[in-house]
């Protein structure tokens, strides 16, 4: 059987624990991509976790650096990019992802974003005492964000991995094929 061929950038945007980094992962060994991650990318850089870089720094300075890494990696030719959940947050990021790819939004419940990043110490913002109410104000704050830069919305409730990767394929191939439009799967 022939199989096509996905062409070009895929870039993942989402909330923590929505499964950027595992479903990018998979995904870029599904369709030969090569797999990048803005959060491993400015660990690599500074050679220091988040978590420190929050801390010595704050979250301003995190996302300046933030905004050069993706400014760098959309750069590049037929990869996949998982971003960091606040990436959204600045306008720069929004235009450079819409400009160099097809950005998947990668949404989930706050049930599951809480049980999926519970035993994470490396999220400072949900360092505090209540994550689910912080989950919930970063989720209506930021869905629209998501929403906005979104070609295509992914439900990830009750999907494994391997099943959410296979539809997107499945997915990205039909909106390859079709002239742009609503990006709600
Ligand atoms: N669809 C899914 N079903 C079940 N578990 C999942 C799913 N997607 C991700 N996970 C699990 O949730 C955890 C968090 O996923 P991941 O680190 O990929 O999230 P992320 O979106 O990259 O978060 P961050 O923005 O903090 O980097 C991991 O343990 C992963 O295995
Ligand atoms: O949602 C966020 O603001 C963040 C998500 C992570 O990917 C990291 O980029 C960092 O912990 C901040
Ligand atoms: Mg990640």
């Amino acid at each position: 059987m022939v199989r096509m061929e996905l062409a070009g950038n895929l870039f993942l945007v989402g909330l923590m624990g929505a499964g950027k980094t595992t479903v990018g992962r998979a995904l870029a060994r599904r369709t030969g991509k090569t797999f990048y991650d803005s959060d491993h990318e400015i660990e690599a850089r500074t050679g220091v976790r988040i978590a420190t870089i929050f801390d010595i720094e704050g979250e301003a300075r995190f996302r300046d650096r933030e905004v050069s890494v993706i400014a760098d990696l959309v750069q590049m030719n037929n990869v996949v990019l998982a971003t960091g959940g606040g990436a959204v947050l600045r306008p720069e990021n929004r235009r450079n992802l819409k400009n160099h790819g097809v950005v998947i939004y990668l949404r989930a419940t706050i049930d599951d974003l809480l049980a999926r990043t519970q035993h994470d110490k490396n999220r400072p913002l949900l360092q505090t005492a209540d994550p689910r109410a912080k989950l919930a104000a970063l989720f209506a704050e930021r869905d629209p964000l998501y929403c906005e830069v979104a070609d295509l919305i992914v439900d990830t409730t009750q999907q494994n991995v391997t099943h959410l990767v296979a539809r997107l394929e499945q997915q990205l191939l039909a909106l390859q094929g079709a002239p742009r439009r609503s990006p709600l799967a």
